[in-house]
Order: structure tokens, then C-alpha cells, then sequence
């Protein structure tokens, strides 16, 4: 069944590999996480929702899977490269508080979108500041050969190491033209490892180096949690496209300076194998972003009433690599498409038989057995999400099949797909818009006396239930196919 060969696309080669892992048996994983200076945009969250399905796709094809996310609280500075200032302590600064009351207040909002939207927990979150002596043993290790002081920090020279910028294939003479101009740097394209803290100044999170008082920098943190929990070389790292210009460049510098001064030789050695990026959550007018004030939050979405996870199947309808736009039309037609297979599996479950089922019941018929192997190769297929869809609903849509074997192949492909059609009734997709006036009870009541009126053919009692019940923003669907009987 999972035969088919695992195929990712490699950024750094830009073409499909097939899967082999630095540990036999094993998958690493790490995934550049949010930095917690604000709640992240529900773009931000396609980033996690993809890492997610990559490490449910390795636990499927029988790899033990660790997968690390860190949690940046210092040193992303409001642009990528080396311009502009802290977004934690711009934040703090913002909203008066302390930087660690704004961390671990967004921490917490953003660990409430992994839940709703089924995202696995990994094996460990990586939070940047428990890691800063580590970052600063990694620092000295490569300082002599590879880097230099300048006033405001220690700079990393990237003529130094073998091929800089391959990941972005970026002329890295103009640097991308992105990179603020600091007086003294060698190259356009060096970063900032360590910042220090201009003087005179107190930064509400700042610590003693050979280098003087001040903070990691936002690819030192990366590298050094990476290679710390998972060991160079691993087997996978992502991140979000835009990722792949600055982040991850600088990254790789970094680890291929590591890893050779500690005895891995090879100079490309990049750290991880194969580097992947998702493409962005776009909007009609650009890209999202939460620093360009109003921002779609997941939150927002569930306040108008969309389940999170129609939102979830809304990202696998679309590859990965695709730029997605999104829209309300869009989610709308997502949050049928979930109501469709959640009922459908439902109807499935209420003829099982009462035993209990095992769960590789779906081998024993022929048509469960080729759906599964056709979804094996959707999935195997870098991550071909939309396509094991399709499979999963034709599955839900056969007759005369037993039931468990249905049941049981469902939930295998759900295993990756993490919709969780295994406990989740139609009832449970919907919910009532926070700006709605009426109560679920309330509607339920009013719909139970109409249902009476009809009964009795007592039509303008009934008209009359219907007609407020519009006036409150409910509209009765008589008739709906689905059996939702109302909506708001
Ligand atoms: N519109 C988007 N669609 C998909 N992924 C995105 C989008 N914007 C950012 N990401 C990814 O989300 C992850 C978290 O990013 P981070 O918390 O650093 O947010 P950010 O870069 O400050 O956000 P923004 O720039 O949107 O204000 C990263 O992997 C990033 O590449
Ligand atoms: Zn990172």
C-alpha cells in the first residue's frame, strides 16, 4: 500500500526528490515558526497547515516522525534582512508591556488556531530564548573564519562560504536591494548574528557576549535550535516562500560555516537536505500581512461563522506550491464541501455493525484497497492534497460496499488529510455568527413549534414562526439537501 515512493520538491534543487532520510526509518523535521509579537493572519497559518501535512504524510508512509516548531520571541526585525527594528520590542513599546506578557500572550492565540485547525502537536516547540547560550557557543565556533565586528554587532561574511544564496538564486552583489546599508559591511548580502545594544540604550531583552550586551539574530536562532534537537545534516526544513530569498540563505550560510569547523566537511553542507516552502495566502489586493493593519485572523472567520476547519480544506483544495486567494465565496463553498463528507462519513458510521472494527478492515475489499493505493499515490506525489480529496469523497460516495471497510479507509486518509471526520457530527460545523442576536436553542425552538403548525397544516402559524425568525437573520431552508434546516 505505501510502496509508492515519497516525492518532495526540493527548493534548493528546484525539482521533485524521492524522499530518503539521513536515519533510516526516521523523518526530521523543522519548521520556521511564527514570531509572537501579534496574532498571526490566517496566512501565517497556511504556513503551519502545509508543515502539518508534510509530517502527517511521513507518519503515513511508516516514518517516526520528530518534528520541531519554534516559537520566536527576539530578533525578528520588522523587515527580514538587517533593516528596521525588534517587532517584539516595537510591540511592547506599542502596547506598554513587557516582552515577555506580549510572547506569551500570542503564543497562546497562536497555539489556539494549531488546535482548531487540527494541527498535530510536534514533538517540541523550540522557544528562541531558552536557546541563547547555544546561540552564542554557535557564534564563537564560526566568528574567526567566518565572521567580523563591526559597532553595531557581529557580522556574517557570506563570501566565505561556498555558494552563498543558491537557496534564493539571488544576485547577491545588489543583495536583493533589501538590505539596509550598514556602515563597514563587506557585502551587501551580510547579516547581523549578533546585534548589540547601541549604547546608552537598555533593551528589555538583552544578554551578555563576547560581543557585548545585546540579542541573537533572527537566522542565528534557526540554525541553532535546528541543529541543536534534530543534529546536522536533517532531513527536512520549511517555511513560507518568502523564506527562501533571505531566512533560510543566511541559515544555510550559517550551518555550512558550523558544519564545517565541526568536522562535516563538505562545504554545502547545508544542514537540511531538502528545503520546502509553501506559496502565500494572497487577497485580491497582494499578499496578506498582519503588519499592514486590518488582517484576516481565524478568529474572524469563526465570529462570521465558518468552522476553522473548512479553512483547513480550503489550503489542501490548493497545492501547496500554489499561491492561494482567498475569499469569503471561497470559504463558503469549502465549508459545503466539509458539511458534504462529514455527513456522508457520518451516514457510513451509523451502519456499522456494533463489534468492533479493526482497523485495517478496508484491505479486505478490492475497492477500498485500490482507493487507498490511488490516494497513497496523490499523497506521495508532494503532497497532492487536492487529489486525495476527490479520492477520499468517490470512497464516501460508493454503494454496496461494507461499511467498514469504507469506515476504516476513510479514517486512514483522514489521518493525513486531519479534517477529523472521525468526531465530528454536522451539527458541530455550524456555528452561530457572534453578531448574530438569537441563540441555537432559541432557533431550535422556534423551528420545533413550526414543524407542529405544519403538521397540524396550520400554514400561517408556520409562515408566520418563518417570518421572524428572518426578521432575526435565520433563514429556514425547507427541503435543503443537506438537512440543515436553517441557516444564519
Ligand atoms: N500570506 C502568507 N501565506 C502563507 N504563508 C505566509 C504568509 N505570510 C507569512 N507566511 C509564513 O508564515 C510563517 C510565520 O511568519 P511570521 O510569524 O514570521 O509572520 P510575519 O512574517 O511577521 O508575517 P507578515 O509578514 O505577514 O506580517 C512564515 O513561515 C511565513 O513565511
Ligand atoms: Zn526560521
Amino acid at each position: 500500500m505505501t510502496d509508492v515512493p515519497l516525492k518532495l520538491f526540493n527548493s534548493l534543487t528546484r525539482s521533485l526528490e524521492v524522499f530518503e532520510p539521513v536515519h533510516p526509518g526516521e523523518a526530521r523535521v523543522y519548521t520556521c515558526g511564527p514570531t509572537v509579537y501579534n496574532y498571526p493572519h490566517i496566512g501565517n497559518m497556511r504556513a503551519y497547515v502545509f508543515a502539518d501535512v508534510l509530517g502527517r504524510t511521513l507518519s503515513w508512509k511508516g516514518y517516526k516522525l520528530t518534528h520541531v516548531i519554534n516559537i520566536t520571541d527576539v530578533g525578528h526585525l520588522t523587515d527580514d534582512a538587517d533593516a528596521g527594528e525588534d517587532k517584539m520590542e516595537k510591540m511592547a513599546a506599542e502596547k506598554a508591556q513587557s516582552i515577555w506578557d506580549i510572547a506569551e500572550h500570542y503564543k497562546q492565540a497562536y497555539w489556539a488556531d494549531v488546535k482548531a485547525l487540527n494541527i498535530r502537536q510536534p514533538a517540541q516547540w523550540t522557544v528562541a530564548t531558552d536557546y541563547v547560550p547555544q546561540m552564542i557557543e554557535f557564534a564563537k565556533g564560526i566568528a574567526d573564519k567566518h565572521c567580523y565586528e563591526l559597532e553595531s554587532g557581529l557580522y556574517f561574511d557570506v563570501s566565505t562560504v561556498a555558494d552563498y544564496g543558491r537557496l534564493a538564486r539571488a544576485n547577491t552583489e545588489e543583495g536583493e536591494g533589501r538590505i539596509e546599508a550598514v556602515e563597514g559591511k563587506r557585502n551587501a548580502a551580510d547579516f547581523a548574528i549578533w546585534r548589540k545594544t547601541p549604547p546608552g540604550e537598555t533593551r528589555q531583552m538583552e544578554w551578555d557576549s563576547p560581543w557585548g550586551k545585546g540579542a541573537p539574530g533572527w537566522h542565528l536562532e534557526c540554525s541553532v535550535m535546528s541543529g541543536e534537537v534534530l543534529g546536522f545534516p536533517f532531513d527536512i526544513h520549511t517555511g513560507g516562500i518568502d523564506h527562501r530569498e533571505i531566512h533560510h540563505p543566511n541559515e544555510i550560510a550559517q550551518n555550512q560555516a558550523h558544519c564545517c569547523t565541526n568536522g562535516l566537511d563538505d562545504p554545502r553542507n547545508s544542514g537540511a537536505r531538502i528545503w520546502m516552502h509553501n506559496n502565500f495566502l494572497v487577497e485580491r489586493s497582494g499578499k496578506m500581512s498582519k503588519s499592514s493593519g486590518e488582517f484576516l485572523r481565524l478568529q474572524l472567520l469563526i465570529d462570521k461563522g465558518y468552522h476553522p476547519l473548512a479553512y483547513r480544506l480550503m489550503c489542501l483544495q490548493a497545492h501547496y506550491r500554489s499561491e492561494l486567494e482567498f475569499s469569503w465565496e471561497g470559504l463558503g463553498a469549502a465549508l459545503t464541501r466539509l458539511k458534504r463528507m462529514v455527513m456522508a462519513f457520518a451516514k457510513w458510521r451509523e451502519k456499522l455493525p456494533d463489534t468492533q472494527i479493526p482497523g485495517d478492515s478496508w484491505e479486505r475489499e478490492r475497492v477500498t484497497r485500490d482507493l487507498v493505493a490511488r490516494f497513497d499515490a496523490a499523497i506521495a506525489n508532494d503532497l497532492n492534497t487536492a487529489e486525495g480529496l476527490t479520492v477520499l469523497e468517490e470512497m464516501l460516495a460508493l454503494k454496496k460496499v461494507a461499511p467498514e471497510c469504507i469506515v476504516t479507509a476513510a479514517a486512514k486518509m483522514d489521518s493525513v488529510l486531519g479534517l477529523g471526520l472521525g468526531n465530528m457530527e454536522r451539527a458541530d460545523l455550524r456555528i452561530r455568527p457572534k453578531s448574530a442576536s438569537i441563540t441555537e436553542a432559541e432557533i431550535e425552538a422556534a423551528l420545533a413549534r413550526r414543524k407542529e403548525a405544519r403538521a397540524a397544516k396550520d400554514f400561517a402559524t408556520s409562515d408566520a414562526i418563518r417570518d421572524e425568525l428572518a426578521a432575526q437573520g435565520v433563514e429556514v431552508m425547507d427541503g435543503d439537501p443537506l438537512g440543515w434546516e436553517w441557516k444564519l
